[in-house]
């Protein structure tokens, strides 16, 4: 028998629904992402830490879950909303359905309910710490939870999800490709680069090694004397959950390393990257999430279709003379990537690695790697 579920928001509206995955209760910051597939990817990317996800495309869990999709070691994601839950996956790869995969991981999700309600509630009103549970609470002590849970501004979660100790990655994605256009081996080793781990998406990992680097993932907290002593080519500052504000001590560690060897940020590395150069980040209203987002690379002229997922951007304003803002949103005009080419240092705030997504910015890998060979 399915279980009735309720999600609560702290400005006290409510969504009844059937429970699915974990039977219980769970806290988080809910967020909609726009992707129509990929659910697995998204689910296990650490920079859902703490995010209750609400999936807008309608039907989820067509084609199951497979060990092969994972972006991070476990499912990161803390709940799963969406419309229509699909009970029989139907693809070659499955090993299980969604609702038993979130179930082994211990996530709850709720289904059934009006999506397209509550993302637009959610744009209007942003995005807000809620609830999802299936104990039969009232919907009052539900909302009263949600309104007292802690939100994202001020969290370092990075540090709390980055690996204990460094460890070296060597493998190319299962299907290479240097840029975008035909499938292709992937490049001879040849630039040693240490990868800060911020609660990295592995898909970063192989993208790095497909255009010839050696990757050495390092805890978030390493020092920059540290990485320095390893001679690298270059520093790649991956993405990662919270508040980059938060983040102990990383903008002092990327000042220390800004200048000395190149660098590329990846979402919560660029962010981090923004504020080691003196600019500001701040929480946007419902951010951007999904496999649709368009931007300008300001530097070509040209329009990339871009994977998202972040809550908080870069002020424009902060980077006057710190930065050339190299690209921007073109749904609303926010920074999506900077440049300090004094530096060899350069940014972006949406997902080169998609993952799932479309792969018009795969080139971005590419240019590291000539920035690296200069
Ligand atoms: N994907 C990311 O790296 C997200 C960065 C940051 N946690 C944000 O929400 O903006």
């Amino acid at each position: 028998m399915t279980k009735r579920a309720v999600l609560a928001l702290a400005d006290g509206t409510t969504f009844e629904g059937r429970a699915f995955g974990a039977v219980g209760e769970t806290v988080g910051e809910v967020v909609f992402n726009t992707s129509m597939y990929g659910y697995q990817e998204v689910l296990t990317d650490p920079s859902y830490v703490g995010q209750i996800v609400t999936m807008s495309y309608p039907e989820m869990g067509n084609v199951g879950a497979n060990p092969e999709d994972e972006e991070g070691a476990r499912v990161h994601a803390v709940g799963m909303v969406v419309r229509a839950l699909s009970e029989q996956p139907s693809n070659w790869r499955a090993r299980e359905s969604l609702d038993a995969y979130l179930k082994r991981s211990g996530v709850a999700g709720i289904e059934g309910l009006d999506t397209r309600r509550l993302v637009r509630h959610l744009r209007e009103h942003g995005a807000q710490m809620g609830v999802i549970s299936s104990e039969g609470l009232s919907s009052a002590a539900l909302v009263e939870r949600a309104r007292s849970a802690r939100g994202m501004e001020g969290l370092d979660l990075a540090t709390g999800v980055s690996t204990k100790e460094a460890y070296a990655f060597t493998q190319p994605s299962p299907d290479v490709f240097t840029g975008v256009g035909e499938a292709q081996a992937p490049a001879a080793p040849r630039f040693d680069v240490v990868a800060y781990d911020y609660g990295l998406k592995k898909s970063m990992l192989h993208f790095l090694v497909d255009v010839g680097c050696r990757v050495t993932v390092v805890p978030a907290a390493t020092t920059a004397e540290e990485v320095l002593a390893r001679k690298p080519h270059g520093v790649f500052l991956a993405n990662g959950p919270g508040d980059p504000a938060a983040v102990k001590g990383a903008d002092r560690t990327v000042a220390a390393l800004l200048g000395k060897v190149p660098v590329f940020g990846i979402c919560l590395g660029h962010q981090i990257m923004a504020l080691a150069l003196g600019g500001r980040t701040y929480k946007m209203k419902f951010g951007h999430r999904g496999g649709n987002q368009p931007v300008k690379d300001l530097t070509t002229g040209k329009v990339e279709i871009t994977a998202q997922n972040h809550g908080f951007a870069v002020d424009d304003a902060s980077l006057k003379g710190l930065a050339v803002v190299t690209h921007i949103n073109l749904n609303d005009g926010t920074v999506e990537g900077l440049a300090v080419p004094d530096a060899r240092a350069f940014s972006v705030q949406y997902h080169p690695e998609a993952s799932p997504g479309p792969h018009d910015a795969r080139y971005l890998f590419g240019r590291f790697a000539k920035l690296m060979a200069e």
